[in-house]
């Protein structure tokens, strides 16, 4: 266990109670991480499972300081997403489907520009931009500006950015969407060899395939809330179903049956 946190010593993030809520122009409040809890440790994959709204990119937004939770904590590497959001910010790095590069910056010059930021320079920054563009098969679009770039170059380009800091916790919020079959494997491959190279990586997704192929453990979202969590070997033995994507449509089911039963009481359950 680590002193401080009460938290075992590998686990890289911790989150408990977790609760956003937005007030809505249109549909008053709405409750879109509803006491989330769960922990992701150095080493491992965790992956977010849920279909669109079930509060993942609300979830992982918090995690990386963009937004302030309502209620409950969230620790990465020890240090509070609110109370020590620029510590926090140094130990992550985000990966999304839709982060934008600069037209006008080449792929050097955009990963440069953001490890400059991050207080980099010099012979230690030149040496990582080249390990990355190496591990990342990105030499040959070093020259290439961001306006020339394919949307698999884009995201290889904003992996970069997000790993130049060389962060201990990654996230990646839906990072495949909207990339073609080669361009999401080669992410793919990344975060399996983040991993090796013993990073704590957060991996939602709402694609099945993906949380079977990668993620050491998943969390099954739905409406703000955890429906169920373990390795998938866990979940299928827990639920005695085999094919992950029955099992999840089989607890969404469940889910939704609970939520719409007449007294409410089993929308509490
Ligand atoms: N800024 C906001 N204001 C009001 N409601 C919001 C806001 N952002 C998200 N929501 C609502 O919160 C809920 C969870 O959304 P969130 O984007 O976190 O889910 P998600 O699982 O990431 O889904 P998706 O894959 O569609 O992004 C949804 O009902 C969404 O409409």
């Amino acid at each position: 266990m680590d002193d401080a946190t009460g938290m075992p010593a590998t686990a890289k993030v911790v989150v408990r109670g977790l609760v956003k809520e937005y007030d809505d122009f249109q549909r008053g409040k709405v409750r879109a991480v509803d006491g989330l809890t769960f922990e992701a440790h150095a080493g491992e994959i965790m992956g977010l499972l849920g279909p669109n709204g079930a509060g993942k990119t609300t979830a992982l937004r918090i995690l990386s300081t963009l937004l302030h939770p309502t209620d409950g904590v969230a620790l990465v590497n020890g240090f509070d997403c609110q109370q020590q959001s620029e510590l926090v910010r140094r130990q992550i790095g985000f990966i999304s489907a839709n982060t934008a590069v600069y037209d006008r910056m080449t792929a050097y010059e955009f990963v440069e520009y953001f490890g400059k930021l991050h207080g980099m320079g010099g012979v230690e920054l030149t040496r990582r931009i080249d390990k990355l563009f190496d591990q990342l098969e990105m030499q040959s679009m070093r020259d290439t500006l961001g306006a020339k770039m394919s949307t698999g170059m884009k995201q290889r380009a904003s992996i970069a950015r997000a790993l130049i800091h060389d962060p201990p916790v990654l996230i990646f919020d839906e990072a495949t969407n909207g990339l073609d079959v080669l361009a999401a494997r080669a992410v793919l491959d990344t975060v399996s060899h983040l991993r090796e190279q013993g990073k704590c990586l957060i991996f939602s997704t709402h694609i099945m395939r993906e949380v079977e192929r990668l993620c050491d453990r998943v969390a099954v979202m739905h409406r703000g809330r955890i429906l169920t969590q373990g390795s998938i070997e866990e979940l299928r033995g827990q639920h005695e179903e085999q094919d992950l994507e029955e099992l999840f449509f089989q607890l969404i089911r469940e889910a939704e049956a609970s939520c719409e039963a007449p007294n409410g009481e089993a929308a509490q359950a």
